[in-house]
């Protein structure tokens, strides 16, 4: 196992693993929030450069996905880990699961650098940290990806010989069900026909939740970057097809955000015309104050790690001592609603942002195990 960890490097295979601890000089980045450990792995000759940043394991050993995904700059790539390995501690307290939070990027396009030699050398930085850090599927990495690396290391979850599967279904429902509470909580009924839903994002989660919303009568407009996808979903669902970058402002009740995070800004939430904002995906404000400007424009924000926590929830039930049990699971997945309810009573009661309420009460979970 690592431990407090200077640099190792790691010879084998085809190439160099070299592991170092960025902790120190990670604390400039504005994202570092006391993250408890960072460490960076590099191996050049098999294309490999990961973030593993671990936030807080107060409930429990960090838990959190791998995405993969080509940052531009190596800041830009750190503070993306870093936001949302914070995030995976606030949802996996608010979830009152017994792990902490942490999460892995891997700076590299999925589509074309992700080789069977580059995902070696993540394994082995993988099992060089097991027993602090427990990997799942993000953006960038499926489901046989995860099973390539659980073959090679064995701190990783949401896997076929785990029980636990893909994730993204499982979270596409928790979305779904949130977003009826949310709907619930605005006009009187959970009732979805007929409402009008902006689903920005088409992949694993947006897909399966546009599913369950046509399913549900509800009228689709989409976006993806991807062309292709955005046709499917108009032919599939008879969705209206949107611009990516008009969707959020598009003519809808309700904003489905389910693709990469920051896009409510100052920029964009003047522009939302939807009164309800219920997506899966990750950091979806980019500063904390935009809670604030939503709260202002009379817009019910349902906070992204409650919201998209039925991944976690799943992934963290494949790790349980007895093994993975979908009844349990669902089980659980059932609270993400009841949790939202709460949260938005708790907000107009106290005047708070849902996303302030969301985060006291996390925090009071971590607070109360200390
Ligand atoms: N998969 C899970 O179980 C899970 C769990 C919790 C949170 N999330 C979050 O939900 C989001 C979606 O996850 P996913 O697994 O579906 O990822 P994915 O990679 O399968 O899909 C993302 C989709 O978004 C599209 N996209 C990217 N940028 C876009 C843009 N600017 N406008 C429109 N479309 C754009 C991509 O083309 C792709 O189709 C991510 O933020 C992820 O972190 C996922």
């Amino acid at each position: 196992m690592l431990q407090s960890v200077g640099h190792t490097e790691i010879t084998g295979g085809t190439g160099t693993l070299s592991i170092r601890d960025i902790t120190c000089e990670s604390a400039r980045i504005d994202a570092f929030d006391s993250h408890e450990q960072i460490f960076l792995g590099e191996d050049p000759s098999r294309g490999l450069k990961a973030i593993v940043a671990i936030h807080n394991t107060r409930l429990g050993p960090a838990l959190g996905g791998t995405r993969i995904w080509p940052h531009e700059t190596f800041d830009a790539a750190l503070t993306d880990v870093l936001r949302l390995s914070r995030g995976m501690t606030l949802k996996a307290a608010i979830s009152g699961l017994p792990f902490g939070g942490g999460k892995a990027l891997i700076v590299a396009d999925a589509r074309t650098a992700k080789t069977p030699e580059l995902l070696d050398a993540y394994a082995e930085m993988l099992l060089a940290l097991k027993d602090r850090f427990w990997t799942a599927e993000d953006v960038g990495m499926t489901l046989a990806d995860a099973d390539y690396l659980r073959a090679r290391t064995p701190n990783v979850s949401g896997t076929s010989s785990g029980g636990g599967g893909n994730p993204s279904p499982i979270t596409a429902e928790g979305v779904f069900l949130g977003l009826k509470a949310a709907v619930e909580h605005r006009h009187g009924s959970e009732d979805l026909t007929g409402l009008k839903v902006a689903v920005q994002g088409l992949g694993a989660v947006g897909w399966a939740l546009c599913e369950r919303l046509h399913a549900a009568g509800a009228a689709l407009i989409v976006a993806d970057i991807d062309a292709d996808r955005a046709g499917e979903a108009t032919s599939e669902f008879g969705a209206r097809k949107c611009a990516a970058d008009a969707i959020h402002a598009a003519d809808a009740d309700i904003f489905a955000p389910c693709a990469l995070g920051g896009m409510l800004n100052g920029n964009s939430i003047p522009e939302l015309k939807a009164g309800i904002i219920a997506g899966s995906a990750n950091n979806q404000l980019a500063r904390e104050e935009d809670a604030v400007l939503l709260k202002e424009s009379g817009i019910l924000y349902a906070p992204d790690y409650v919201i998209n926590s039925g991944g976690l929830i799943n992934v963290a039930a494949e790790l349980e001592p007895g093994g993975y049990e979908a009844e349990a699971a669902f089980a659980r997945l059932r609270h993400i609603p009841e949790t939202l309810a709460d949260i938005f009573h708790r907000a107009e009661a106290t005047g708070m942002t849902t996303n302030e309420v969301a985060e006291a009460l996390a925090l009071e979970r971590i607070a109360a195990a200390s």
